[in-house]
């Protein structure tokens, strides 16, 4: 579907070549990676636990650097760039990652507000999308609650609606739907793919069979280090 949406000419919004990541010596976790996700492009990432998932969307989001390769992001090869110019991609991203967590001295609408506040933009140019945005993942009732009195459902919608709320160009999802029950998980993987039409790239790690087996999305696969690109889990295990 969405690989209609950009020509030959536009580059990857992530590229990755022949990259390796250890974080020891004693065992590269990836090595010999490959993979281009475009403008518009939808992916799940997958593999089994351990495999690198979570590693993969930091070298991404460029909060670790390779052992070796190439990774170019909107475009830009990350390798040498300054700090600022790396600062200027990552703004461009939205991460719900379990580490990223909420910060604990902040409201639930101070919170998801922070990015924007970082970026010096006037609390009136963002105040109504950060209540539509915390109204949207069922929390219209809890913008001043801090993360110490929310539950681990509520937290992650709350870093979530935090991802959106920049209107990131590429979104990177670390189990996004771990904590939450199956009603919210779906609402959340919604809004996602709605996102995803709206021509934002998403990439979504996670274990959970059943959301993939339900998405006709394309879905990368971890395993041994590499990534290998499949269609549709269906055209996989010919299930329907
Ligand atoms: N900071 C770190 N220092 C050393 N080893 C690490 C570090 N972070 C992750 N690892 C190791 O790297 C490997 C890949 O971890 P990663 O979290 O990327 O896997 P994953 O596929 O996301 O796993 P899961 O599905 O269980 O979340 C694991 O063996 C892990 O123990």
């Amino acid at each position: 579907m969405s690989e209609t949406r950009y020509t030959a000419t536009t580059p990857p919004i992530v590229e990755l070549q022949d990259v390796a990541l250890a974080y020891d010596d004693t065992r590269e976790v990836l090595r010999h990676a490959d993979l281009i996700l475009r403008e518009g492009d939808f992916r799940f990432l997958t593999g089994p636990s351990g495999a690198g998932k979570t590693t993969l969307l930091k070298l991404i989001y460029l909060a670790l650097r390779p052992s070796a390769g190439r990774i170019r992001i909107f475009g830009e090869d990350v390798g040498d760039l300054k700090t600022d110019a790396r600062y200027h991609i990552r703004r461009r991203i939205g991460i719900v990652f379990q580490e990223f967590r909420l910060l604990d001295h902040l409201t639930a609408y101070e919170n998801v507000a922070l990015p924007m506040r970082v970026m010096g933009i006037k609390e009136s140019e963002y105040r109504d999308d950060v209540i539509e945005l915390l109204s949207w993942v069922g929390l219209a009732d809890r913008l001043t609650a801090k993360p110490q009195v929310l539950s681990g459902g509520q937290k992650q919608r709350v870093a979530l609606a935090r991802a959106l709320v920049s209107k990131p160009d590429l979104i990177l999802a670390d189990e996004p739907t771990g904590n939450v029950d199956p009603a919210m998980g779906a609402k959340i993987m919604q809004l996602l793919l709605e996102l995803n039409r709206l021509g934002t790239a998403v990439i979504v790690a996670t274990h959970d069979f059943h959301l993939v087996r339900r998405i006709p999305e394309k879905i990368l696969r971890l395993k041994d280090g590499h990534v290998t690109l499949h269609g549709p889990l269906s055209e996989l295990t010919g299930t329907p």
